[in-house]
């Protein structure tokens, strides 16, 4: 035998209670079937009963609701011939409800006993129609098998007479039972109700009564989720928990069942099966007292609970003195305060802990009044409020002696920002608490169910700052390569944020690339730098990354926020890492204190592995002796390209069309990008550099560089002649030009130089780059990187790089 019980929602339509039908008919053991009542009538049956004891005259619009949503639901369940006895049946219960609710009207009062036989209507109403719907059923009155004491409204049951009973009225039972929930009597025969969660506690009480295989609570979810559904889109279904995790992730938020209402079951050992109404076929949540997940996860659930409290009381006059807890906590007991989260640090010189809000000033009272002696005295000096905060849970049986869970927990939530203001844990450790900000919540929700695999896939959250030629083949790479990294890497690159000059744009749930051009004229905002800062840091999204592909100064002056505020920053554009060695320092220091990244590798060879390769050979303790190179994917190009028929003018045209120069293409020009670059191999090869003590000899005068963009382009063809009558000189000779890049004994110098044919930089195609590092371990013979060094689907190749590497995948 088997107890299925079924919600308010499950039995809340005349559509769901065919479903139940048909729930019923799969079933192939005997059942007993608990109903709660048509959902939200009991609310209505109560708020009626309330509005008669005040004397208005209102209860009679809700007495008529209730009536009609009866009748209906038998229209629609029951063929015409039927319908009229089945209401006939159900008016003679909605009568007597409406003679006690006249009753209440006429008297002006509402007792508790009242309360309880009004109350229980709803379930009974419901059982007798769907027991009519279900032919085959028989109906049994729960009222008279659940004996409770005369304590109406919280009625305790009796369960002596009660298992004595139950056992009698079903020994020889066999097919479906319906029975109504909520309901009990006491000894004189008085209808008494079970409190909250009153049906499922029916049907526990009736399942550990009969010690029968399973109790099924059908409701409207798929059972106990990871984390909640409405903040972690992730969340998925539990399989299975035992009965200990199912407790402390009720009582953290997870309302899929009251806690004390399977206390019946527990004991027994009778297994709980959660199961969805509107989709049968889900396989739903088991409750059992075994351990296991089916999976080798620590923790199984993260639960959370808003709009809470937290009072700490502070004083060194707590210090050692017995009873000062047992009189908090007892001030607060009478005042019906319901302490949620406890925390007392060992100097015992504060006891925190957390309520909801709601009984912030009863609390606060309660408090005050019991120690008015110790606060008058300055032993207790001083009473912190702080509201609008949140208590998160991570529930699993699996964390029993498992190291470096809480370590991991804290660790993942502080790298990304998030202040925890208290901790709690049992010694059960089947459970931590801790306290966040309530604007902290879906933040730290997210954190820990990724951290803890509990999420399929890492999510990052892309605010991309530019969408130009690098920045604009970046997305396209994206949105080509993210189904592949989802199946395989389960890594989900979202666009969270994205602007150009004129526009931005933003989305939590993320911006589908292949409309964002459209989405941005139609729905974005104006663009500004501050705003498009302050949005990110107002998201407060977990694994968020500040993706520059601007030229823009200013834009990089937004780092030091953003890194402060645990965001990441990829960055294609070099003003930062070759601005002041400083700022340069405090960036570094910034992301590695926050735990967060700050990567640059196309600031230096657009997608070759520059930065990172010195990196490593930095980190594994080689030492940089010399750098040569040649750096400038522009000038490499000009100097490949210039010829008799190609003037100096037009091979500029060319690199700056075919994206390899930059957005002002005098700072190719002029080698200042260059200089940036050498600049930043200098830096990350572990010295104290700063522009100044680069030597940069430029090749075209000084004057070309001042005034607009547009000056550069009406005059630098004036260069041209120069231009080609050096080159002649200089192919008579089978020389080549190289602008090249130079490190050597604390010197760094840049400029045009006359190279052999046989020289490493002579056989540089196009806009290629090539970069020489001699180190201590590579001495005799440099190590070379070669390749593209400009253009913008390789540098986009080279940011997309960064982001993954944000994902530590
Ligand atoms: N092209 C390359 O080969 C290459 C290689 C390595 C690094 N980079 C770097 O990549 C960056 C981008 O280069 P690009 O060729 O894509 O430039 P681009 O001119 O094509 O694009 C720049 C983008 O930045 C946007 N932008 C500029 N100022 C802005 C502001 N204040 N607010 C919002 N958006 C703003 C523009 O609207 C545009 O979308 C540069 O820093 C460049 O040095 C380029
Ligand atoms: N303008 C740059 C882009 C790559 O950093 C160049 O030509 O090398």
């Amino acid at each position: 035998m088997k107890v299925l019980k079924f919600g308010g929602t499950s039995v809340g339509s005349a559509e769901n209670i065919q479903r139940v039908k048909e729930i019923l008919k799969g079933q192939t053991d005997d059942v007993i079937v608990v109903v709660s009542a048509l959902g939200g009538i009991t609310d209505k049956i109560l708020s009626a009963a309330k509005m008669a004891a005040i004397g208005t005259g209102y209860f009679q619009a809700e007495l008529t609701e209730i009536n009609t949503r009866h009748y209906e639901t038998i229209e629609k369940l029951f063929v015409a011939e039927k319908q009229a006895d089945i209401k006939a049946k159900t008016t003679i219960l909605l009568e007597e409800l409406e003679r006690i609710i006249q009753g209440v009207s006429l008297i002006g009062e509402l007792t508790p006993k009242t309360l309880d036989k009004i109350g229980g209507f709803g379930e009974r109403l419901s059982s007798l129609i769907i027991s009519e719907y279900i032919p085959e059923s028989k109906w049994f009155d729960s009222s008279k098998l659940i004996k409770t004491n005369s304590n109406f409204g919280k009625a305790t049951v009796d369960f002596g007479q009660t298992n004595q009973l139950i056992q009698t009225a079903f020994a020889s039972f066999s097919g479906i039972a319906i029975v109504p929930g909520f309901i009990s009597s006491n000894e004189v025969g008085e209808y008494t109700t079970l409190g909250r969660g009153g049906s499922d506690y029916t049907g526990a009480i009736l399942a550990a009564a009969l010690d029968v295989a399973s109790l099924e609570i059908w409701t409207d979810v798929n059972g106990f989720m990871t984390a909640d559904p409405r903040v972690i889109s992730k969340a998925y279904t539990i399989k299975m928990l035992s009965y200990s995790e199912a407790m402390e992730l009720s009582h953290f938020g997870a309302k899929v069942i009251y806690p004390p209402t399977i206390l019946p079951v527990y004991k027994k050992g009778i297994p709980v099966l959660i199961k969805n109404t509107m989709d049968p076929e889900n396989e739903g949540t088991l409750i059992t007292d075994s351990k296991h997940n089916g999976k080798d996860l620590p923790i199984k659930g993260i639960s959370s609970i808003s709009n809470i409290t937290l009072i700490t009381i502070q004083g060194l006059g707590m210090v050692g003195v017995t009873g000062i807890s047992s009189r908090l906590f007892g001030a607060l007991a009478r005042q019906n305060v319901n302490v949620i989260l406890i925390s007392q640090a060992s100097s015992e010189n504060s006891i925190s802990f957390a309520i909801d809000s709601s009984s912030s000033s009863k609390a606060e009272a309660a408090i005050q009044q019991e120690f008015d002696r110790e606060i008058q005295l300055d032993q207790i000096n001083k009473i912190t409020i702080e509201e609008n905060l949140a208590i998160v849970a991570i529930v699993g049986e699996n964390m029993k002696h498992a190291t470096g869970i809480a370590g991991k927990l804290f660790n993942t939530i502080g790298k990304n920002g998030i202040n925890i203001i208290a901790i709690a844990q049992g010694a059960s450790e089947l459970n931590i608490s801790w306290v966040v900000k309530i604007s902290d919540l879906r933040k730290t929700l997210n954190v820990v169910h990724e951290s803890f695999f509990l999420s399929e896939n890492v999510e990052l959250n892309v605010f991309l700052l530019g969408i130009g030629l690098v920045g604009g083949n970046l997305l396209e790479q994206i949105k080509q390569q993210q189904p592949k990294l989802l199946k395989e890497k389960h890594l989900k690159i979202k666009l969270a944020g994205v602007a150009n000059s004129k526009k931005m744009l933003f989305n939590r749930e993320g911006i589908d690339i292949a409309t964002f051009r459209e989405k941005m004229t139609t729905e974005g905002q104006q663009s500004s730098l501050e705003n498009f800062k302050n949005e990110i840091i107002g998201l407060n999204m977990y694994n968020s990354i500040f993706v520059d592909c601007t030229a823009n100064d200013q834009a990089a002056g937004l780092y030091a926020e953003l890194l402060n505020a645990n965001v990441s920053i990829v960055t294609a554009n070099k003003v930062a890492a070759s601005s002041d060695y400083e700022n340069y320092a405090l960036l570094k220091k910034t992301a590695k204190r926050k735990g967060v990244k700050f990567l640059f590798e196309t600031n230096v060879g657009a997608g070759l592995p520059i930065i990172t390769t010195l990196n490593d050979l930095v980190n594994s303790g080689d030492t940089i002796v010399k750098i040569e190179a040649v750096l400038s994917g522009t000038l490499n190009f000009i100097f490949n390209t210039i010829s008799d028929t190609v003037p100096l003018s037009q091979t500029i045209r060319m690199a700056k069309d075919q994206g390899f120069a930059e957005p002002d293409p005098r700072i190719d020009l002029s080698g200042v990008d260059v200089a940036r670059k050498l600049l930043i191999l200098v830096r990350e090869s572990g010295y104290q550099f700063d522009m100044k003590d680069i030597k940069i000899n430029t090749f075209i005068p000084e004057k070309y560089f001042e005034g607009s963009v547009d000056d550069f382009w009406k005059n630098i063809p004036e260069m041209d002649a120069e231009f080609e009558a050096n080159r002649k000189k200089l192919t008579a000779k089978g020389l080549l030009w190289r602008f090249v890049a130079k490190f050597e004994d604390g010197k760094a110098e840049i400029g045009l130089q006359q190279i052999e044919a046989n020289h490493p930089f002579a056989d540089l195609q196009g806009s290629n780059n090539l970069v020489m590092f001699n180190t201590e371990r590579y001495l005799e013979f440099p190590m070379i990187i070669k390749g593209y060094g400009a253009g913008a689907a390789v540098t986009a190749a080279g940011v997309f790089a960064d982001i993954i590497r944000v994902s530590n995948i």
